[in-house]
């Protein structure tokens, strides 16, 4: 959920942007509120808000409409009351949001390592009984995210709930409808996950149309049901994107700056073509968006230049052109480009268009760089981020510490249990890794069982004590298996810089530490 302030600002600037535009009804100044609008609803929809989001996509859509070089301005009085309508309706379910983050306690932020952090329930799970929930508060409550059982006749707690799980076999369908009706008008910064929900039509119809934001179906496995809150609860603001604009008139350039700093998209702008390699490798882009003719080269010969770089092989490259040689246009998409734009563009439709290409990079680079088991970083990708944190380390003149960390025995849960529970209990070390270290800590699944883990600023024996709890906490974690549980152990090697300068010599020394830490009787760490 966004910050009270940030909501507040950004609700601002669309209601000034409104204001202007009753002041001096211009298509200038309707464009100014297009923008606004779009950009406070990707806001809301990166954010998660959920109702906020669906008022705030109410307006863009009333906006959008109207956003047409055939629609004169001033728009008639009945547009102008329709836009004052949904403007208002979203003003309102802001307030009542600020409102009720106002009487909720703050929520853990910025966790440093070794902190475990105050676990207040400020989840709910709505149902008929507790007992057929207790595994999974139970996991949930090991992994720093517990719930609070509540029955449907209780009163709800005036805090609000940040996320609220709704037990739907609990009541029968036309009660629930109403039910979560209610729910989703009372709870409006609520995002609401339905459980067992059937896999029909009709069920699943009611439960989106009635105000889920998601649906978890009937028999979904424990884990999955763990990892898919854990997941809603942790999701982070999502970093900036960066775009370069490759644009040789300075004023073009910038005003697609401009309109996309509106969605705090970050922009380079190089107007030599031979500059853009250099800033390709520097600025790092998501994106690039490109002019198609340009003094002393074309942007199709660009884009070839530039995918002769195995490194930028896959950034995705957006054409911007007065061009509308439909012919030409796929030629250039042939030769290395992935869309093309035709001037003079429509800043909403810019917006969307870079936001989405954004997101599909980014969601392809995670699977390229991450292990699907855990959503840890993957083995080549942890050593190179590794090299990365140590080559940033001498300016700073602060240590770092190499961890590794493997599961006892796991040969022996494999055989006792089978290898998906194996691969659960892969899955439970690196939620409570995920949840107790901080952002900026490396966490990398090394091989099969065993975790590579890098703490910045940090000295091998505040590294000790940070993964000694982590150890004691893992062991306490009770495996679900039919219907029993089990636990298990960890041990780990530490290794510090300066002592062990390189990636590889600090891998090296925490390795041999781990054997040690094994060799000496397991569920233990030991320092290099
Ligand atoms: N379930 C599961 N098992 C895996 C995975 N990757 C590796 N393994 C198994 O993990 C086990 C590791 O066993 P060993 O390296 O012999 O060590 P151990 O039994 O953990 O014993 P110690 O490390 O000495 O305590 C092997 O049986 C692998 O097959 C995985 O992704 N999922």
């Amino acid at each position: 959920m966004p910050a009270p302030t940030a909501l507040l600002s950004r609700l601002r600037l669309v209601q000034e942007a409104w204001r202007r535009y009753r002041d001096v009804p211009s298509l200038e100044r309707f464009v100014e509120l297009a923008v606004g609008v779009n950009s406070f609803a990707e806001f809301l929809r990166h954010s998660q808000a959920t109702a906020l989001c669906h008022a705030a996509h109410e307006l863009e859509q009333a906006v959008l409409a109207l956003f047409d070089p055939g629609v004169a301005h001033p728009l008639p009085e009945t547009a102008m009351t329709e836009l004052a309508r949904h403007l208002a309706a979203l003003t309102a379910q802001v307030e009542a949001q600020v409102k009720a983050a106002a009487g909720r306690p703050e929520r853990r932020q910025g966790l440093t390592s070794g902190d475990v952090p105050a676990a207040a329930p400020q989840d709910w799970l709505i149902g008929h009984a507790s007992e057929r929930w207790c595994a999974l508060m139970e996991q949930l409550a090991h992994f720093g995210s517990p719930l609070r059982f509540l029955r449907w006749d209780d009163d709800l707690p005036e805090t609000g709930a940040s996320l609220l799980l709704v037990d739907l076999r609990s009541l029968p369908l036309p009660e629930w409808r109403a039910r979560l009706a209610q729910l989703r008008a009372s709870q409006p910064g609520s995002r609401i996950l339905c459980l067992e929900v059937r896999s029909d039509f009709e069920e699943l119809h009611a439960a989106l149309a009635g105000g889920a934001d998601h649906c978890l179906l009937e028999g979904t496995p424990l884990y999955v049901l763990v990892e898919r809150i854990l997941e809603l609860r942790q999701r982070e603001e999502p970093e900036a994107g960066r775009v370069l604009i490759v644009e040789d008139s300075r004023t073009a350039g910038e005003l697609i700056r401009r309109t996309l700093a509106e969605n705090a998209i970050a922009c380079e702008i190089v107007q030599d073509p031979r500059e853009t390699l250099p800033a390709l490798r520097r600025f790092n882009p998501d994106l690039v968006l490109m002019d198609m003719y340009m003094p002393g080269c074309t942007g199709v010969e660009l884009s070839r230049m530039i995918r002769q770089h195995p490194q930028f092989l896959s950034v995705p490259i957006v054409y911007l052109s007065a061009e509308t040689n439909v012919a030409l246009q796929v030629d250039a998409m042939r030769l290395g480009g992935d869309h093309f734009l035709t001037k003079p563009f429509n800043p909403v439709f810019l917006n969307a268009l870079v936001r989405t290409q954004i997101e599909r990079y980014r969601a392809m680079r995670r699977t390229m760089h991450h292990d699907s088991l855990t959503g840890l970083l993957n083995h080549t990708s942890g050593k190179s981020t590794l090299e990365v944190l140590l080559a940033n380390l001498p300016a700073e003149k602060t240590g770092l510490s190499v961890v590794m960390l493997d599961i006892d025995h796991f040969k022996q849960v494999n055989d006792r249990y089978g290898h998906p529970v194996g691969d659960q209990v892969i899955r439970s070390l690196s939620w409570l890794l995920r949840q107790r270290l901080r952002r900026s800590d490396l966490l990398c699944r090394y091989g099969g069982e065993e975790f590579l883990i890098a703490l910045p600023h940090t000295t091998p024996q505040q590294a000790f004590t940070i993964m000694d709890r982590i150890r004691e906490d893992f062991a306490r974690v009770r495996h679900p298996y039919r219907d029993s549980f089990f636990q298990t152990t960890a041990s780990g090697g530490i290794a510090g810089f300066p002592t062990y300068e390189t990636a590889d010599a600090l891998i090296q020394a925490a390795d041999e530490a781990l054997y040690e830490a094994k060799r000496s009787g397991r569920n233990r760490l030991v320092l290099a």
